[in-house]
C-alpha cells in the first residue's frame, strides 16, 4: 500500500519512521512504500501540505499522526487514539444559544470517518481507545472548554489541530484517511509542566511499529 504519514512537526515525524520497519520506509517499490512529511501545526498547514504531497504522488491512505490531548479518563496521558471520526471542532459560528456547526449554516462539512473495518482494526492492533478526534484550531485551556467539547462531542477521545485539515486534502483527492493520537496531555486547564511529550513520542514509535504489518497489506 502506498501511505503518506502527516504529523505536524519533525519530531512527530522522526517517531513515526522510527517506528516503521526500513523495508516500509526506504521501499525502492513505490507499490509498497510509506512516505512520512512534516506539514507544519493547525488545520490549514496541514490541509495545505498534504494537498501538495497528494498532487506530486498517488497514495493508497493518508494518516494524520501526532501527539495530542487526551479527553479525561477515556484517554490518559500516554495512550493512544484511533479515530473512528475526524471532527472540525470549532468550524461554526457562536451564536446566544452556543455553538453552531458549519453544516448547520448551511454549508460546508464538519466531519470525515475513516474507512470503518481498517480503522478498528488498527486501533486493536494498537490497543488504542477508537473515537472522536476533533480538530482545533485554538488548544483547549480551561475546564469549561473541555466540558463544553465533551457535551457536544460525547465519548470524544483526543484533541489535535491537523487531522480535519489532512482529512479535507485527502476526500479532495479521493483518498481516505486515518488518524492515530498519542496524548502528552489532558484536555483541559492549561498545565504546561504536565505534559509529557517524550512519553507521547515514544507512544507514537511503538504505534507505527504495530501498524507495520496493516500498512504492508494490498489496498
Ligand atoms: O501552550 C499550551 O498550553 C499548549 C497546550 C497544548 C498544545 C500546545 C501546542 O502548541 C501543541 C500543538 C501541537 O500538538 C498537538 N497537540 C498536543 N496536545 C494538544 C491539545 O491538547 N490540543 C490540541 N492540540 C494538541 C497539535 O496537534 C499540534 O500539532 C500548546
Amino acid at each position: 500500500m502506498r501511505v503518506l504519514v502527516m504529523t505536524a512537526v519533525a519530531a512527530e515525524a522522526d517517531s513515526v519512521a522510527a517506528g516503521l520497519s526500513a523495508a516500509l520506509v526506504d521501499s525502492v517499490d513505490p507499490a509498497h512504500r510509506v512516505v512520512v512529511l512534516a506539514g507544519g501545526v493547525g488545520p490549514a498547514a496541514a490541509a495545505a501540505s498534504t494537498a501538495t504531497a497528494l498532487a506530486a504522488s498517488p497514495y493508497d491512505l493518508v494518516i494524520s499522526a501526532g501527539i495530542g490531548g487526551g479527553f479525561q479518563p477515556q484517554a490518559p496521558v500516554g495512550s493512544l487514539v484511533v479515530a473512528d471520526a475526524l471532527v472540525a471542532a470549532d468550524l461554526g459560528a457562536e451564536t446566544a444559544d452556543g455553538f453552531l456547526p458549519v453544516v448547520e449554516l448551511g454549508f460546508g462539512r464538519t466531519t470525515h470517518r475513516p474507512p470503518a473495518a481498517f480503522a478498528a482494526r488498527a486501533a486493536e492492533a494498537l490497543g488504542a481507545l477508537h473515537a472522536p478526534v476533533l480538530t482545533v484550531s485554538t488548544v483547549t485551556g480551561t475546564a469549561a472548554r473541555a466540558a463544553e467539547l465533551s457535551s457536544r462531542h460525547p465519548g470524544a477521545g483526543a484533541e489535535a489541530m491537523e487531522g480535519f485539515g489532512v482529512a479535507e486534502a485527502a476526500a479532495l483527492q479521493g483518498v481516505p484517511v486515518l488518524e492515530i493520537r498519542a496524548i502528552s496531555n489532558a484536555v483541559g486547564p492549561r498545565d504546561r509542566p504536565a505534559w509529557r511529550v517524550g512519553e507521547a513520542l515514544t507512544s507514537l514509535k511503538g504505534a507505527f511499529r504495530a501498524l507495520g504489518p496493516l500498512l504492508e497489506e494490498s489496498p
